[in-house]
């Protein structure tokens, strides 16, 4: 009875590890990513287990940075009840479990999609848990802006995934993911500037101060704004996706005016789980959108 609930608590520890929650958000993105490339689904099964091969390498991504950040995540408030700082995952055993993960989504992408997606998702891998988190987290203050490139791909990936190459229109969703990414994590780095600090890392609000990362993220709410119009003005999304993309851009870009001209911590905390809502049902209308125009029109 002990040994079994002992192994159910080290399979939720390993859960944990992969950061499952930012991985459904990315699964979801490529999911969209794939439709929009293939919206008619002819092997809908077949695309199922690709998508599960990406969410597989995120998740070995996701295991590979929590492995190579354990110390600095021992700083940190947010991140010390991690399964590596706890010690309940040994650093063996993460690295086994990162390594599974990854050759496991390998194989899924290799069978069920093409050698296109599978060398993409791999080098996004390689982009987050090493480029990313090795090189450029600790370096510069423009990090994420930089490393962002690789938590932008999954829109790409699933279009690879599903179609065999890329196209412009892809590249726009990565571009909208990309231009959301730091909004999305500066309103958290306002908040937790202390936890940064502590463990040394030069995130924008500690090196520029909160003034500036202020203001930076409202810019770029202006820039993520323009660029979610592109899906439109190129005719691949239509009125349904371009009235949900006004609606949530006028919510992204309120909150963060309203942040520039009066901080406090609750606000960037509130900007920081509105951005999460944003990508979902932004990615979500544009989905909706493909699939009304597909079943109605
Ligand atoms: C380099 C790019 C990115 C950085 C630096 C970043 C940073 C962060 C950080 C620090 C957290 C808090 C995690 C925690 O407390 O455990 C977080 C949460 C989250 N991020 Fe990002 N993120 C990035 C890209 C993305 C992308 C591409 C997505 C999805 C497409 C995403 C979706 C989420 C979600 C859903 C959460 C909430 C997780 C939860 O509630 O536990 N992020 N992000
Ligand atoms: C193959 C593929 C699609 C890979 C995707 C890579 C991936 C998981 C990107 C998400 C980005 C992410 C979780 C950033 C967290 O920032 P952080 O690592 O600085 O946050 P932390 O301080 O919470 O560790």
């Amino acid at each position: 009875m002990q040994t079994l609930a002992l192994n159910s608590r080290s399979l939720a520890d390993l859960w944990a590890l992969g950061k499952p929650k930012v991985v459904s958000l990315i699964v979801f993105c490529a999911a969209v990513g794939a439709a929009m490339a293939q919206p008619q689904w002819h092997d809908l099964p077949q695309l199922t287990l690709a998508l599960v091969g990406i969410g597989l390498i995120a998740m070995g991504a996701a295991a590979m940075n929590c492995l190579f950040e354990r110390d600095k995540d021992a700083n940190m408030r947010r991140t010390q009840a991690r399964p590596l700082v706890r010690g309940v995952v040994g650093t063996r055993e993460a690295a086994v479990y990162a390594g599974a993960l990854t050759l496991g989504g390998t194989w899924l992408l290799l069978v069920f999609a093409n050698p296109l997606a599978t060398w993409l998702t791999l080098a996004t891998c390689f982009g987050y848990a090493v480029v990313y988190t090795r090189w450029l987290k600790p370096a510069t203050p423009q990090n994420i802006v930089i490393g962002g490139a690789a938590g932008a791909m999954p829109p790409i990936l699933g279009w690879a995934a599903a179609s065999g190459h890329v196209t412009a229109e892809a590249t726009v969703l990565f571009l909208i993911i990309y231009t959301w990414t730091p909004p999305h994590f500066w309103a958290l780095a306002l908040y937790r500037k202390l936890d940064y600090a502590k463990a040394g890392l030069p995130m924008l609000p500690n090196t520029h101060g909160n003034e500036f990362t202020r203001l930076s993220i409202l810019l770029y709410t202006f820039v993520l704004a323009a660029v979610t119009l592109i899906p439109f003005a190129l005719s691949c999304s239509g009125w349904l996706y371009l009235a949900a993309a006004l609606w949530l851009n006028g919510g992204f870009i309120t909150r963060a005016w309203q942040l520039n001209r009066n901080y406090s911590d609750e606000a960037a905390r509130a900007l920081f789980f509105f951005s999460i809502r944003y990508l979902s049902w932004l990615f979500g209308a544009l989905l909706v959108d493909r699939l009304a125009t597909l079943f109605l029109f």
